[in-house]
């Protein structure tokens, strides 16, 4: 897979697909994943969309120098990979992580973007002690010491039971991360609290949440949308954490909707 190198020296690993001339749409993994998270949306989107997926800093074939990182690094990776690409503006799509990403580059670099969609975030996600311990955790024992508690928070138990082979190649994704890669992100989620900043957010914004998301509940996703002047938001029932693979057809529907608006 290609790669760039950002502007401290980590490579970064990204798949640039889809129509040809068509406008890009970025998109931004989770905690934990590749950008092989992405899969259902490169199918519904890759006729009418340039698709940019990209491995962020610490996750999949991206470097994982020590940690701790921070959202602006992580952010500032997302404006690297969009200038070596000559890329001057894209729409952008981050769950999670990539979502706290995106409400960074909405606040810090909001003109390189166009439409941006931020799905099961959080602007600030306490406990910093939570944080923290997930961290050493993972530093001490490895990824097999989280995976079980991780991926019951992503899905809910009737998609687990119902789509068992889905489920496994999350598992593998998560086993696969850098434990320092993972380490370094958990510390820059610690650090983070963006509630403030991102009313200055200008672009049009799309905020999904799962109805049965526990990690990032929809009240975070009321709370972003109510600070974001003109945000939509969805509620994806029988939704978990990773909606975009949960609820495939619901999700992109929402995206689709969103960026023909
Ligand atoms: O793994 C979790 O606990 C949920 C999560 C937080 C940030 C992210 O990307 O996933």
């Amino acid at each position: 897979m290609p790669t760039i190198t950002t502007d401290d020296g980590i490579e970064l690993t990204y798949e640039f697909e889809g129509a040809a001339d068509a406008p890009v749409l970025l998109f931004s993994n989770s905690l934990g994943t590749d950008l092989g998270m992405w899969e259902d949306q490169l199918e519904a989107f890759s006729a009418t969309r340039r698709i940019l997926r990209y491995d962020s800093r610490g996750h999949g074939r991206s470097g994982a120098p020590k940690g701790p990182y921070s959202i602006e690094r992580l952010g500032r990776d997302v404006l690297c990979l969009m200038d070596m690409l000559g890329l001057e503006k894209v729409d952008y799509c981050g769950l999670s992580k990539g979502g706290m990403v995106g409400m960074w580059l909405g606040i810090n670099a909001g003109d390189r973007f166009g439409k941006m969609v931020y799905a099961n975030t959080a602007a600030h996600m306490p406990t910093e002690e939570m944080w923290h311990h997930r961290a050493a955790t993972v530093r001490a024992n490895g990824m097999q010491s989280i995976v079980a508690a991780v991926v019951n928070r992503w899905f809910t138990e009737g998609f687990q039971t119902r789509e068992p082979e889905r489920v496994a190649r999350i598992r593998e994704m998560i086993l696969a991360t850098s434990p320092e890669g993972y380490a370094g992100c958990c510390e820059a989620i610690a650090a983070m609290d963006q509630r403030e900043a991102i009313k200055a957010i200008g672009n049009p914004v799309l905020v999904i949440a799962g109805a049965e998301d526990a990690a990032t509940p929809p009240d975070h996703a009321h709370q972003i949308a109510e600070a974001i002047a003109g945000a939509g938001l969805v509620v994806l029932p029988d939704a978990a954490h990773l909606s975009n693979i949960e609820q495939r057809d619901l999700f992109n529907e929402a995206v689709a909707n969103f960026l023909a608006d």
